[in-house]
């Protein structure tokens, strides 16, 4: 998969890439992660990608003629479409669901803003998908872009040594993560659960099933409401619910 990012903190990006999963997949070329820098593509001497507001107001907004031009670059790079993508708190919240499908594409650019944000003409006309990390607003576009970068980057083939591992994640059914214990066994902060050092790999299973139930009920009982439980997780969760009501 290549995803390229539009961004004017190039470095910044390419360090995000750079490590832990979303690097060792690009060092197995199962991810190519390639920036543009809309500076390089701005005609004055000043190499402005920058314009007032229309309308008055405060702050600059991006031009339409950098961003178009390194989106053109973007396009002319590599023979497969691509999927653009702005990261602003006006896009669709990003969820897992959206992650494992934008996983499977060939080729996504994530297009960072700045300022007060991107001209509404270049939006309308050349980005695919707006997304949001959250309900917050922070200063560019480019952390959403370094948390598409990973949640995407180590859903490849390949990028993860236990690929259990993404199935096991968080969200990946549907439910937050169960607890996770490492040695010392016995620790002045408390025990790990018997049933971990018990070797019984089915209760194991079932003991962080679970866990992961009755900390969604807990937790996010929203995510709860979305899905649908089999008859082994349903008797699960009354016995947490039982539990914790004692
Ligand atoms: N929330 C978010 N999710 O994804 N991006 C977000 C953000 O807050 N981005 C900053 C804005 C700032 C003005 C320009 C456009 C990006």
């Amino acid at each position: 998969m290549r995803i390229d990012v539009v961004t004017l903190f190039p470095d910044f990006m390419r360090q995000c890439a750079a490590v832990g999963v979303v690097g060792r997949a690009q060092q197995r070329e199962l991810l190519q992660v390639e920036t543009w820098n809309p500076r390089d593509y701005a005609t004055d001497n000043y190499r402005t990608v920058d314009g007032r507001t229309c309308g008055g107001g405060p702050g600059m907004v991006m031009l339409i003629e950098p961003l178009r031009k390194a989106l053109m670059a973007v396009r002319q790079a590599a023979p497969e479409p691509v999927h653009v993508i702005y990261l602003s708190p006006q896009g669709a919240r990003l969820t897992q669901g959206r992650v494992e499908a934008l996983a499977k594409l060939p080729r996504i650019a994530l297009l960072c803003g700045r300022y007060e944000g991107v001209d509404e003409r270049l939006l309308a006309h050349e980005v695919d998908e707006e997304l949001s990390i959250g309900d917050y607003v922070l200063s560019g576009g480019e952390l959403g872009a370094a948390v598409i970068l990973d949640a995407v980057g180590r859903l490849q083939e390949g990028a993860l040594n236990d690929a259990q591992s993404a199935e096991q994640d968080s969200f990946s059914n549907g439910l937050l993560d169960c607890p996770h214990y490492a040695k010392p066994v016995h620790d002045a902060l408390g025990d790990v659960p018997e049933v971990l050092l018990s070797g019984d790999h089915a209760a194991i299973r079932r003991w962080r099933l679970k866990q992961a139930l009755g900390r969604t009920w807990l937790r996010r009982p929203d995510l709860l409401a979305q899905r649908a439980l089999d008859a082994e997780s349903r008797a699960l969760l009354d016995e947490f619910r039982r539990e914790h009501a004692q």
